[in-house]
Parts: structure tokens; C-alpha cells; sequence
């Protein structure tokens, strides 16, 4: 059956209309779902639920329940089904039974409900012919030799994202991929692209010294380009397969020589991939695979161009001869639609809410103005003075204003941002990692993709100005099942129209939202399952896909 879901056949379609025009159904093993009214959207696809995103799918059921006046029945008191309904209020809106498994039918669905078997996560997939999850790593077809690189790395099971996007790129297929933060994404890439290299055995090629790298993937900043290249070579370790990095900041005569020395695997920032493509250092003549690592920061307007001008360069296949990737826990609709022009017939894969928080982090706010915010700082910090703890500001000024600040009140603190030498950077950051640093303060440079074990709580001294850039923030911590914290600042004379946003992104999280913060969003967030994106209109305010592309990229930092 799941086959055959998977491949698009009319089985517990549904309408569920889909997060930023994307198509979402619930179906199969948790929860089968099945239309025969007006209200549904026959969709064709599959979307598995589980216990961990109970919440999610009790909204969906809710809106639905709204909409068709649905009749819904549980399972035996006391199961699953019983304790779902209960949990939902839907004991309100419709009429419950408690007889079994039981089909009850009005005329606008049909719920059979299977709860006893609900796995854990919310799924969808859709695309023509997509092929079927891996269940682990040893029966995925992944090579022996990769398998042990896996091992190594302490990866026993592949995450949701992996099992999905993992046999599809080994497919072939082009993809988009998302999933919330700390999920697994790099490797849900980095492991099928290893494989196919190390079947492949071709050497690296390099031309008239010039490198033709099989594999480019981009990352919007050095730190997190550096991040995914130390994965690559963890993952290719002892084999023959070569990573190599480029980014700004640093002389490039070292990464050149690195890059001609032979690299199947190229992982870059865009102002210096462009710079060494330009100089001939770099061409995409043997390219297979490119991949948008946060993609949907590599698609908004300060980096569109350099990844314009890849996409276009002369030596670059077209599309549908490459095999193009794109990773985030963030996809705003309409860069969903600017992406879909560099994807040939594309897999769209998404494992909770595209663009929500990880359920894994708790998020508290305060209500405090500019003025307050110092003291309210060094009191959270001094109640947690072993936490490591990420604090993130608007301005670069502020980040070393505010470390120094600390450090004077015995708090020993670093910061990062893009006014800050390369070397700087690294050394803040390497500080942090090892604990030398308990408080890193930094810019937005350091929102996305980092990974650095054990930072227990973000704090927005500062909030960004979207929503999408507070969601990639506080998943610094909460990752891969762990669990974090996060705070926020919130000044109500500069951050009121983000209220809506936050409430809504605290409700998809089933998580409290503060009076005060529910007041100022008039409601906006009430409605998770709307027609259209999951965020409605305003949802990602702030968020300026019109502002000026930035020359360097780390610049804007
Ligand atoms: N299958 C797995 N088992 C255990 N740990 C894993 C597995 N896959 C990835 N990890 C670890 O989980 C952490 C988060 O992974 P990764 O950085 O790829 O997340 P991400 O989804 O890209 O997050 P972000 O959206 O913040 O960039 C890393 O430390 C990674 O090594």
C-alpha cells in the first residue's frame, strides 16, 4: 500500500490545503483519511503521521472537522484516538464514538482510524514516481565503506528527512527538502552524493588547471561552508572521494591550491565560487549535482544573482542534466516558486510544518524595552551561569558592545559577525564549541545551519526582523531530539509586527503564548491550516524580498 501512495495512486487522498501551495495529505498507516466531498482537493499523495506531530495532525483533523462537519470516531477509551480527540476539543465539534475501529461516515468523509500504528512524523511528499524510504541505514543500499564512515559518526538510524531524501537523490531525482531545524539534513544529502561518487570511482578532474568538481554545494555563510565540508570529509573518510571548501575572508591561493589538487566535492560561499569561476580557477564542466544547502536564503534577493549567474554560466549543464538539491527548514512560497525554475520535475519532501519551529525547543518572551534589556540579560545569565548560551543582536556594533559588556560582569563572552577577521571568526567560534566561551553574541551570521553541540539556551536580545530568521535562530538549540530553550526580547516599539508571526509559530510548537503577545497578533495564528500558505499573508513579515542584493556576502552580516 505504501508503494502505491507513494507513487501517486488514489488512496486516502484528501483535501488538506497544502502549506505554501504545497500539497499535504494525510493518509496510510496513521490516520487514512478518505474523500468523497465537495470540500476535498484530491492531491495524490502521501503523508505519514506520528505521535510526536499528534498536535499538528489533531489540527488539520479540527479544521477539516470545522469545515465538513465531519464525524469522527475514536478507538476504545483511554487509546490513542480517545486521548487525541480529548486533547483537540473535538468532543465540541463533532460526535464522537468510542467503539473500536468502527467506520462512521457522513456525507463528506470517512475516517478510519489506525492510531496504534502512527509513526513519528508528519510527512509529505509530492511528485511524480518517488521512491520508496529507506527504514535504516544498512538496508538502504548506502556502500559498506560509507556505512562504517556512519558508524563513526554515531549515526545508528536515519532521521525522517534522510529516509526520505536519501533514496530520492539516489534516484536521481531533483529535490526540495525541508525540514525543521537540527533534522539531519546535511547528511540526508551529502550521504546518497558520497555513495554515487564512490561507485562511480572517477577520478577528480581537473583541466588546464582548472577543477571540474562532480559535486558544488553552496551555503550562504564561510562558517557553515566550512561546517558541511568538515561533514564531507567525515563522511568520505578514507576513500577516495575529495572535499574541498571555498569561502571569503581568507587568502585564496590555499583553497585554490586544495581545489586543484583534486576536489569531486566543492562546498562554497557564493561571492568566492563566483570569484574562482570567474578566474577559471573553478568550471562546472563535470557537474552532477548542485546543491542550495538554507536555500531559501540562497534564493531571496541578497544572493539570487551569484546563484543566477552559477546556474547560467556557460559551463554549467542545464537543468534536467544536473541533478539540483535544495535544503531548509524555511521555504516562504514565493522563493518555493523562484526555486521551482532551476528544478527539472522535482520531489517537494517536508517533514513537520515548512517553516515552523522545532517542537524540541521551549520559547519564552519578555516584554522588555531597550533600555531594560541589559539588566535583563545579566539576570537570566547569572540564574544559568554553566549554560552555554547563544545571544543573538541586530547590529554588528552591538555584538562586540555587548560581549565586552558581559565580559566585564565576569561573564565570559565572544562574539561573531561579519566586521570581525576571518581568523576572529573562527577563533569565537571555536572558543564557544569548547567552552573556553560560555555566552557567544553574534549577528545573523550565525542563525543558520551552525552546528554546535550543547548550547542549552538562545536569547534574542534583539528579534530579527522575520519570522524565518527567528525559526533558523532558535534551532541552534533542540537539535537532533535534544532539548532547548529560547528567549526573547520583545520591544513592543519595534517589534509589534511580529507578533502575529510568533504566535502562530508558537501554536504550531503547542506551545504558550503569552497574553500579551496573543493580543497584539489579533488572532492571526488562530487559523494553523489555512487555504493557502500555512502562514498566511503576513506570516513571514518583514521579511523583504524586494531590499538591494548585497555585493559580499558575509557583508550583511
Ligand atoms: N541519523 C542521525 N543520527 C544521529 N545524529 C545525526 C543523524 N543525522 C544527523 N545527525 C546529527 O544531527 C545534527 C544536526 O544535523 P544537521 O546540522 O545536518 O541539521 P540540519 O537539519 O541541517 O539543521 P539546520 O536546519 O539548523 O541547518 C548534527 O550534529 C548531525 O551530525
Amino acid at each position: 500500500m505504501a508503494d502505491k501512495m507513494m507513487t501517486g495512486m488514489t488512496f486516502g487522498e484528501i483535501l488538506v490545503q497544502p502549506p505554501r501551495g504545497m500539497i499535504m495529505l494525510v493518509g496510510t498507516l496513521g490516520l487514512v483519511v478518505e474523500a468523497a466531498g465537495a470540500v476535498v482537493e484530491v492531491a495524490g499523495v502521501a503523508v505519514e503521521v506520528g505521535a510526536e506531530e499528534v498536535a499538528v495532525v489533531s489540527a488539520m483533523i479540527l479544521k477539516m472537522v470545522k469545515e465538513a462537519n465531519v464525524v469522527v470516531e475514536a478507538g476504545e477509551e483511554g487509546d490513542e484516538a480517545e486521548d487525541l480527540v480529548e486533547g483537540i476539543g473535538m468532543k465540541n465539534l463533532a460526535k464522537i464514538k468510542s467503539k473500536g475501529k468502527n467506520l462512521r461516515r457522513n456525507e463528506n468523509f470517512t475516517f478510519l482510524q489506525n492510531w496504534r500504528t502512527l509513526k513519528n512524523y508528519l510527512l509529505a511528499v509530492t511528485g511524480k514516481n518517488v521512491a520508496p524510504p529507506i527504514s535504516s541505514f544498512e538496508t538502504s543500499g548506502l556502500r559498506a565503506h560509507l556505512l562504517e564512515n556512519i558508524a563513526k559518526s554515531g549515526y545508528t538510524k536515519p532521521t525522517a528527512i534522510q529516509k526520505y531524501s536519501i533514496p530520492v537523490i539516489l534516484n536521481g531525482r531533483d529535490l526540495m527538502s525541508c525540514a525543521q531545524t537540527g533534522s539531519g539534513k546535511t547528511a540526508a544529502f551529502l550521504l546518497p552524493i558520497i555513495h554515487n561518487l564512490l561507485t562511480n570511482k572517477n577520478p577528480p578532474n581537473t583541466e588546464n588547471n582548472c577543477a571540474q568538481p562532480v559535486v558544488v554545494i553552496m551555503s550562504p555563510t564561510r562558517e557553515l561552508a566550512i561546517q558541511i565540508w568538515e561533514q564531507g570529509k567525515k563522511f568520505a573518510y578514507n576513500s577516495t572521494v575529495k572535499v574541498a571548501v571555498a569561502y571569503g575572508g581568507t587568502s585564496t591561493n590555499h583553497q585554490r591550491g586544495k581545489i586543484l589538487g583534486g576536489c569531486h566535492i566543492l562546498v562554497a560561499t557564493p561571492g568566492r565560487l563566483k570569484d574562482f569561476v570567474n578566474r577559471g580557477y573553478v568550471s562546472f564542466a563535470s557537474l552532477q549535482y548542485f546543491v542550495l544547502d538554507e536555500a531559501d536564503r540562497m534564493l531571496d534577493m541578497g544572493f539570487l544573482g551569484d546563484v543566477e549567474e552559477m546556474l547560467s554560466h556557460q559551463s554549467m549543464p542545464a537543468t534536467g542534466e544536473r541533478q539540483t538539491l535544495m535544503f531548509s527548514a524555511t521555504f516562504p512560497e514565493e522563493i518555493q516558486q523562484l526555486a521551482a525554475k532551476f528544478l527539472h520535475d522535482y520531489i517537494f519532501l517536508a517533514v513537520g510544518i515548512v517553516g515552523s519551529a522545532s517542537t524540541d525547543v521551549e520559547q519564552d518572551f519578555f516584554q522588555v524595552s531597550q533600555y531594560d534589556k541589559r539588566p535583563k540579560l545579566l539576570s537570566i545569565l547569572e540564574e544559568t551561569p554553566n549554560d552555554r548560551t547563544l545571544i543573538f543582536v541586530e547590529t554588528k556594533r552591538n555584538a562586540d558592545f555587548l560581549a565586552t559588556f558581559l565580559s566585564e560582569h565576569n561573564i565570559q563572552s565572544t562574539s561573531i559577525h561579519g566586521d570581525r577577521y576571518q581568523s576572529e571568526r573562527e577563533q569565537a567560534l571555536s572558543d564557544f564549541k569548547k567552552g573556553v566561551r560560555k555566552v557567544l553574541v553574534a549577528t545573523g551570521v550565525a542563525a543558520r545551519g551552525l552546528d554546535i553541540k550543547d548550547v542549552q539556551h538562545v536569547i534574542n536580545y534583539d528579534l530579527p526582523n522575520s519570522i524565518d530568521e527567528y525559526v533558523h535562530r532558535i534551532g541552534r538549540t533542540g537539535r537532533v531530539g535534544n532539548r532547548g530553550r529560547a528567549t526573547s526580547f520583545f520591544d513592543d516599539h519595534r517589534d509589534h509586527a511580529l507578533a502575529g508571526s510568533l504566535a502562530k509559530i508558537l501554536s504550531q510548537a503547542k506551545q504558550k503564548i503569552p497574553e500579551w503577545l496573543g493580543s497584539r497578533s489579533h488572532g492571526e495564528y488562530a487559523d494553523q491550516f489555512g487555504g493557502r500558505d500555512i502562514r498566511g499573508d503576513n506570516f513571514g513579515c518583514g521579511q523583504d524580498f524586494n531590499s538591494p542584493p548585497v555585493v559580499e556576502e558575509e557583508e550583511v552580516w
